[in-house]
C-alpha cells in the first residue's frame, strides 16, 4: 500500500490514530523536523544562512523544530513568524518555546539575505487562499531565486485537489510525511511542489486499514502483477489477441498506431479490422499486425464469436456516428473488453446513458461485476460524456473521474498533465510519469493500443489501464524531446527492461 495517497482528512485520522495507540504528537512533530533537516543536508549541504517561515499551526511547529534543530548543528537560523511563539498552542507552542528566541515578524524576511528558505506557512490545515501580508510576501519569495524547501505542502496548495489556492509557494523541493497527498500529483500542486520526498515518522502503516485509501499513486507495485511476459505465457495466444478497429482510407493511420502499441505493448497476437475501402491502404502498411475486412456490425459479431478475440480498440480516426455506437454495442455483447477512444466516446455524445447501460449489461455478465469498458477521455471528450462532472470544477479529479466511473460502470483514463485512473467501486490512481512532448497528434491512439494489450493478456480492468498509462509516461521520459506518437511503441522494450529492473 505504499503507492496510496492520503487526503489532508486521512492524514489527520492517521496522526490521531498514531496519538492515540500512544505516540506523543510532539514527538511526531520532531521526527517530521528531523526528516526535514536530513532533505536540507542532503540537497542544500553548503546553505548557511536559513530562514525558517511560521505558520500559525502545526506546519508553523514543524519549522520551529526544524530550526532549532539546524542551528545545533552550526547553520545562522533566523525564524519569520505569522505569531509570536506566546500566541501558538499545542505541539507547535512547545517547538516554538525550545528554540532559542521568538523570531522575527514575517514582515521582516527579505528572502535575498537567505541561502534557503524553509516554507512552514501552511500544510495539511490551509483552507482558504493566501492574503495580506502572507500572499504579499510569497509573491516575493516567489520572484526570488533563492531555493525553498516547503514543509509538508507548499503553502498555498490544496492537499486534496492541488489547487492554488489563491497563490502558493513555488518550491525547490517539498517533505511530506507517511504517506503523498493528491496535492503532491495533481497540477498546479505537481508543479509547484519540485522534488517530493515521503519521510517515515513512525506511522505504523496499519493505520491504513482503518482508514481505507482510495487513492494512489501510479506506480508499478499497483499491477505489475498483472502483466505477463512471454515467460509467463505458453505462446502467443496465452497472451490475448487485441483488435483495433479502421477508419475509411485516409484515416487508418491512428488504428495502426493503437495496433502497433498493443503488439509492443505484449498482446500475443493483434488484427486490425479494416472497412473494404482502406483494407490496401492497411495492407501496405502490415506486417506482423494481422487485417481482416470488416464492413458491418454482422462481421463484427461473428469475428468476435471467437473468444480468442478479447479485447477490440474502438475510436481511433473511425469517424462520429451510427456504425461507432452498433460497433461498440456489438463488442459489449461480446465477451471482448472494450476500449472505446476518440470518435468512439463522441458518437455517445448525444445519450451516454445509452452506453452505459450497455457497459452495465456487460459488466453484469463478468465475473465480480467487473468493468467491461475503458473510456480513455481528454477533458473535451469527459465533457461530452459528462457534462455535469466536468461543469463541477471544485471537485477534485480523482473524485470527477471516480463519479464517472461509477455511472459509466466502466474504467475513466481521464487524460490530461496528470492523468487520473478511476474505477465504478471508488478506486482511484494518479499518473506519475510522463513529458509535456506526450501532447503530439497520435499519442492517445498508442495509450488506447497500450490498454488493450494489457487487457489482451488477461489484466483486471483498473489495473491494465493503470499499467498502460505508466508504460505511456514512462516511453516518453526514456525517449526524451523530440517526441512524436510513432516513436512510443519502440520505447515498449526498454520500458519493460525498466520493469523488469524492479
Ligand atoms: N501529518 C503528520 O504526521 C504530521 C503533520 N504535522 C504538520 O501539521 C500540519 C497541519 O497542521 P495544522 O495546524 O492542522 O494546519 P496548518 O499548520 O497547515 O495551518 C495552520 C492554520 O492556519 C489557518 N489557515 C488556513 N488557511 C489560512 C490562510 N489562507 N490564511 C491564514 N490562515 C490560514 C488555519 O486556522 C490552520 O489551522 C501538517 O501540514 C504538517 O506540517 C505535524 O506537525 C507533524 C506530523
Ligand atoms: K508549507
Amino acid at each position: 500500500m505504499s503507492a496510496a495517497l492520503l487526503t489532508p482528512a486521512e492524514m489527520a485520522r492517521a496522526d490521531a490514530l498514531t496519538i492515540a495507540a500512544g505516540t506523543p504528537g510532539i514527538l511526531l512533530m520532531e521526527r517530521a523536523a528531523a526528516a526535514i533537516v536530513e532533505a536540507i543536508e542532503a540537497a542544500f549541504p553548503d546553505a548557511v544562512r536559513v530562514a525558517c517561515l511560521a505558520g500559525p499551526g502545526n506546519n508553523g511547529g514543524d519549522a520551529w523544530a526544524a530550526a532549532a534543530i539546524l542551528q545545533r548543528r552550526g547553520r545562522a537560523v533566523a525564524v519569520f513568524r505569522l505569531q509570536p511563539p506566546e500566541k501558538l498552542s499545542g505541539d507547535a507552542a512547545i517547538a516554538a518555546q525550545a528554540f532559542g528566541n521568538e523570531g522575527a515578524p514575517l514582515a521582516a524576511f527579505r528572502p535575498e539575505a537567505f541561502d534557503l528558505v524553509v516554507d512552514g506557512l501552511f500544510g495539511a490545515g490551509l483552507s482558504r487562499a493566501l492574503e495580506g501580508e502572507v500572499a504579499g510576501m510569497v509573491d516575493r519569495l516567489n520572484a526570488d531565486p533563492v531555493p525553498v524547501l516547503s514543509i509538508d505542502l507548499p503553502s498555498g496548495i490544496s492537499g486534496l485537489t492541488g489547487e492554488r489556492l489563491g497563490m502558493a509557494v513555488t518550491a525547490t523541493a517539498t517533505v511530506t510525511f507517511f504517506r503523498a497527498k493528491p496535492g503532491h500529483w495533481l497540477e498546479p500542486g505537481r508543479s509547484h511542489c519540485g522534488s517530493v520526498t515521503v519521510a517515515d515518522i513512525g506511522i505504523a502503516p496499519v493505520v491504513l486499514d482503518a482508514i481505507g485509501p482510495r487513492t494512489f499513486a501510479n506506480e508499478p507495485a499497483l499491477w505489475r502483477d498483472q502483466l505477463r511476459t512471454p515467460a509467463d505465457a505458453g505462446h502467443k495466444y496465452d497472451r490475448g489477441h487485441a483488435v483495433v478497429v479502421s477508419g475509411g482510407a485516409a484515416q487508418t493511420g491512428a488504428a495502426r498506431l493503437a495496433a502497433t502499441a498493443a503488439l509492443r505493448g505484449g498482446a500475443g497476437l493483434v488484427t486490425v479490422l479494416s472497412p473494404s475501402s482502406a483494407v490496401l491502404v492497411n495492407a501496405t502498411h502490415l506486417t506482423a499486425v494481422m487485417l481482416k475486412r470488416c464492413d458491418d456490425r454482422a462481421t463484427l459479431t461473428e469475428l468476435l464469436g471467437d473468444r480468442r478475440l478479447n479485447a477490440l480498440v474502438l475510436g481511433p480516426g473511425f469517424g462520429v456516428g451510427a456504425q461507432a455506437r452498433d460497433y461498440a454495442e456489438a463488442v459489449l455483447a461480446s465477451e471482448a473488453r472494450l476500449v472505446l477512444d476518440a470518435d468512439g466516446i463522441t458518437s455517445f455524445a448525444e445519450d451516454p446513458a445509452a452506453l452505459f447501460a450497455l457497459a452495465a449489461q456487460a459488466a453484469d455478465r463478468r465475473t465480480k461485476g467487473e468493468a467491461a469498458m475503458v473510456l480513455t477521455p481528454h477533458a473535451g471528450e469527459f465533457k461530452r460524456l459528462f457534462p455535469d462532472l466536468a461543469a463541477a470544477d471544485a471537485m477534485a479529479k480523482p473524485e470527477t473521474a471516480r463519479q464517472a466511473a461509477a455511472r459509466a460502470r466502466s474504467i475513466v483514463l481521464l487524460k490530461g498533465r496528470d492523468t487520473v485512473i478511476a474505477a465504478p467501486d471508488g478506486r482511484a490512481a494518479i499518473n506519475t510519469t510522463g513529458t509535456p512532448w506526450l501532447a503530439t497528434a497520435g499519442s492517445g491512439d498508442v495509450l488506447s493500443g497500450l490498454v488493450a494489450a494489457a487487457l489482451a493478456q488477461g489484466a483486471a480492468t483498473f489495473e491494465a489501464a493503470c499499467a498502460a498509462v505508466w508504460m505511456h509516461g514512462k516511453a516518453a521520459e526514456m525517449f526524451g524531446p523530440g517526441l512524436i506518437a510513432e516513436d512510443l511503441p519502440a520505447m515498449l522494450p526498454k520500458v519493460f527492461a525498466r520493469l523488469a529492473a524492479g
